[in-house]
């Protein structure tokens, strides 16, 4: 029996990450189970919820660096594994040591470092170019070539998106990308992070605490709370309903001048995190 060639359509077709019947465990504590999530190509998605609910775990098992205790979670069509390069990683902005011997440009290539480029003169032509190409694509030539201590923390954050995408990536893993900048180059990082994936059809998972400044990028959000999940869009999520059933407890969700407010009795607050911890801005009720 002959099985027809794929076509065009249905590789393209292929998700970008699939998760089915996922399920994570760190000893006995199970932190999710049951998750079935297919990011199409180019799609954009926030990962949401509070302190120690699976975010950042959830990335490392993409990353192929955690296994998961059930199901499979694959990178497009392929098992999640370590050293892939259809895979980039953002992490959070920390401010590097003033005297760390690295230039900018030092820091892109740790990105080609596990991927497919070796040592050999064609291979070592083959890292500055794709190096160059991707402090261009971050607009980052200016300071690629001084040393990172040196630079601002939206600087050295642009170059973290580069080195994220030296090894051209299907798939770019952004865990807290804004954390600690301020608001213009809040913009600035997720604006470099939108243009990848519409420019690359790139998918983006984006673990934020703060769902606000990407709002308007975000395709689907993915609402982890303590085991509970909830996917869909913004707007069918991100509701009084559903974050009052993924918290058990009373929740509102205001829409002020754009933004997503959400509002709880003092219980609420304390059950979302004094300091918000599922970022959004809480305010308390008499
Ligand atoms: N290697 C490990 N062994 C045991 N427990 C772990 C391990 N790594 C993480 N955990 C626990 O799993 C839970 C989820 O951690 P994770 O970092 O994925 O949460 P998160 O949603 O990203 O949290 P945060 O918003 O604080 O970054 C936490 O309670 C954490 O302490």
């Amino acid at each position: 029996m002959t099985h027809p060639a794929p076509d065009a359509s249905s590789v393209s077709r292929t998700p970008a990450v699939e998760l089915r019947g996922a399920r994570l465990a760190y000893g006995d504590r199970t932190l999710w189970s049951g998750l079935d999530l297919s990011v199409e190509q180019g799609e954009f998605i926030a990962v949401l919820g509070p302190n120690g609910s699976g975010k950042t775990s959830l990335l490392k098992v993409l990353l192929g660096q955690l296994p998961l205790s059930e199901g499979t979670a694959t990178i497009a069509g392929t098992p999640a594994r370590t050293g892939n390069s259809h895979v980039g990683y953002v992490p959070q902005q920390k401010t590097m040591d003033e005297g760390l011997p690295l230039r900018g440009r030092d820091l892109v290539g740790l990105g080609v470092d596990g991927h497919r480029w070796g040592t050999g003169f064609r291979s070592r032509r083959s890292r500055r170019i794709v190096v160059d190409d991707a402090i261009d694509q971050v607009g980052a030539r200016a300071f690629a070539d001084a040393p990172v201590g040196s630079l601002s923390g939206g600087e050295q954050q642009r170059l973290r998106v580069a080195q994220a995408l030296v090894g051209d990536p299907k798939v770019l893993l952004c865990d807290e990308p804004l954390l600690s900048l301020d608001l213009a180059n809040q913009h600035r990082v997720s604006d470099l992070i939108n243009q990848r994936r519409l420019g690359h059809d790139t998918a983006v998972l984006f673990v934020t605490h703060e769902i606000n400044p990407i709002l308007p990028l975000v395709d689907r959000v993915l609402y982890l709370v303590d085991g509970r999940f909830r996917i869909g869009t913004a707007a069918e999520v991100m509701t009084s309903e559903v974050l009052s059933e993924l918290y058990q407890t009373d929740v509102e969700v205001l829409h002020v001048r754009g933004r997503l407010v959400v509002v709880g009795t003092g219980d609420a607050i304390d059950a979302l995190g004094s300091t918000g911890a599922d970022g959004i801005h809480h305010e308390a009720h008499e």
